[in-house]
């Protein structure tokens, strides 16, 4: 990809802050960010030396990033593949949170690299790769961060910068396009990389994980500079919302599977403010988008003036209230739209509709990985916490909170904890369910749970939402990332199929584990010979032999 570097945030080496003065901010309360809006001083990548110094030096590969650009080779199998999965399993993260001498500050900064798995007949190959997104080319080519990440705001530095930061930021050219969320094949063989920036949406070559290009959204919602990282995409369609940060409010788009062309379905306004809350995912049922506005919002000081809010790009303003929107897929009408508990969720599991006797809709139920409406999770995800407080059991509680959305025009919906966390040690994210219970009532969701103590999810846990129990898998000093489902050809049973995660390891290595969904006993680990970070969300691309 073209790598013309902006003329934008082209601060010298010397605006990014001293590794002291970057601890100070890290040490803030986070009660008293929390009480506080006044944005944080902008935080600049800090110089390697002085992350390894803090980080006690762990070898687990989870939080160290990738030694090479690429890698692909034969993968050794423990165990035994079975003979149906054939295919190849993708998954997309952060895996590099260093450029030149300067370090990143948080796991959502970390430059996109693509991990593939490829089962046939029992045997395993793999490779992973640096997506070439501007930001990681750019980075590159100065030695430094240039684009505006995550919880990474490079400082504009006189008056000139400051009016094409705002310039800038209008025409996003200032945000980063490093796509480091998901990973989606879209309904025409075509394979997107994203993460929320609408300029993030990049297609790669799904064997040789080849950065193809942009994706051109052929359209004319182009001032929308945000999306959702987690679209709903079908052999149809490509379904997302686009936060409006200008009119607060919601757009619901879809579009067609071979097209480049989105189209509105809807729009929801927002009920609190003064901007739309952070919205990493959503829901759909049947017949529903489900818009969730939570109290951590957008800080429209922190875009604009490119400083820190006291979350990133973030406040936390729970006075603003927490809200719920139904949207009506085919006619974009809001049937209904509820306040209801505060709640703090980024991953949104499944949503269904729940009918009455004469088998109308009556509600909506929405499951998600919620944190007891405490935006601390973030802070947990600091760098430097994950790497040095592995023993401190120091991840805050998580439970999969399920929302009930009356629709019978209703001002409150309910939000109450769907089983004993403690099934799944208090702790849960990175979730997946069968994707053909899509939108329909479900009993299984996949996610990360935790084996306390712990600084950081440990465990793969399978829930059972009718039965309300867990079950899980362990391993000592391992990260497992998120566990995908991919179902056997044919099966009738919602859990006939495996889960397969990416372990990265104490020793500095890492394997793709191989799960009965059933059983959730483990029959096959795939070893890769280096090391890989904490990777994010995967798919499966089957292949018929
Ligand atoms: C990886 C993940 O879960 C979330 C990533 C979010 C990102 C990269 C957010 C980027 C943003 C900016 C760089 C500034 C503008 C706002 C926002 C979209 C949050
Ligand atoms: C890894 C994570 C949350 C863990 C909480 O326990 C969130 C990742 C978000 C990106 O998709
Ligand atoms: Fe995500």
């Amino acid at each position: 990809m073209a790598a013309h570097l902006p003329t934008l945030c082209t601060a010298p080496s010397s605006f990014f802050l001293s590794s002291n003065r970057s601890r100070q901010t890290n040490n803030l309360s986070l009660a008293a960010k929390a009480r506080g809006n006044s944005a944080r001083p902008v935080r600049a990548a800090t110089r390697v030396e002085d992350e390894v110094a803090e980080d006690r030096g762990t070898n687990l590969s989870a939080w160290t990033s990738v030694r090479q650009e690429r890698w692909e080779g034969d993968l050794d199998v423990e165990g035994h593949l079975p003979a149906w999965l054939n295919g190849t399993y993708l998954r997309n993260g952060p895996g590099l949170w260093d450029v030149g001498d300067r370090a990143f500050h948080h796991l959502f900064d970390g430059y996109a690299t693509l991990v593939r798995v490829t089962f046939r007949q029992g045997r395993a190959t793999g490779a992973h790769r640096q997506i070439e997104s501007d930001a990681y080319t750019y980075a590159k080519a100065k030695g430094r961060p240039v684009l505006r990440e995550f919880s990474q705001c490079p400082k504009p530095g006189n008056f000139l910068d400051r009016v094409s930061n705002v310039v800038g930021l209008v025409s996003g050219a200032v945000l980063t396009d490093n796509p480091n969320s998901a990973v989606l094949p879209l309904g025409d063989g075509r394979v997107m990389c994203l993460t929320e920036t609408t300029k993030s949406s990049i297609l790669i070559d799904p064997g040789t994980l080849d950065t193809i290009g942009k994706f051109k959204y052929e359209d004319r919602l182009g001032g929308m500079m945000i999306q959702s990282a987690h679209p709903i995409v079908t052999e149809s369609e490509f379904l997302t919302v686009l936060p409006d940060l200008v009119r607060p409010g919601h757009l619901v788009v879809t579009m067609a599977a071979g097209s480049n062309e989105r189209k509105v379905i809807g729009r929801v306004d927002c009920r609190g403010g003064p901007t739309p809350g952070w919205m990493h995912s959503f829901a759909v049922t049947e017949k529903y988008v489900v818009v969730p506005e939570m109290p951590l919002r957008y800080s429209a000081s922190s875009l604009i003036k490119s400083e820190l809010a006291p979350f990133y790009a973030f406040e936390w303003l729970p006075a603003s209230g927490s809200y719920m929107h139904v949207m009506c897929r085919s006619t974009g009408k809001t049937v209904a739209s509820v306040e209801v508990p505060p709640f703090m969720a980024i991953h949104f599991i499944n949503a269904y509709e729940e009918t009455n006797q004469d088998g109308k809709a009556a509600a909506v139920i929405v499951d998600c990985c919620e944190h007891y409406g405490d935006p601390a999770i973030i802070e947990t995800l600091v760098l430097h916490r994950l790497r040095s407080f592995r023993d401190k059991d120091v991840l805050p509680d998580a439970r999969v909170g399920r929302f009930k959305i009356p629709l019978d025009n209703s001002p409150f919906g309910e939000l109450t904890t769907a089983l004993d966390p403690e099934e799944h040690g208090r702790g849960m994210d990175m979730c997946s369910i069968n994707q053909a219970y899509l939108g329909k009532k479900y009993r299984y969701a996949y996610a990360c749970g935790a084996r306390r103590p712990c600084n950081f999810p440990n465990m793969i846990t399978k829930i059972d939402l009718e039965e309300k129990t867990a079950k899980n898998w362990h391993e000592e000093d391992a990260v497992p990332s998120e566990p995908f489902f991919v179902a056997k050809p044919g099966a009738t049973d919602e859990d006939d199929g495996v889960v397969i995660s990416i372990v990265s390891t104490i020793k500095g290595d890492a394997y793709a584990l191989v799960l009965d969904a059933r059983t959730f006993e483990e029959i096959a680990r795939v070893r890769f010979p280096c090391g890989l970070p904490y990777g994010f969300h995967g798919c499966w691309i089957s292949e018929k032999i």
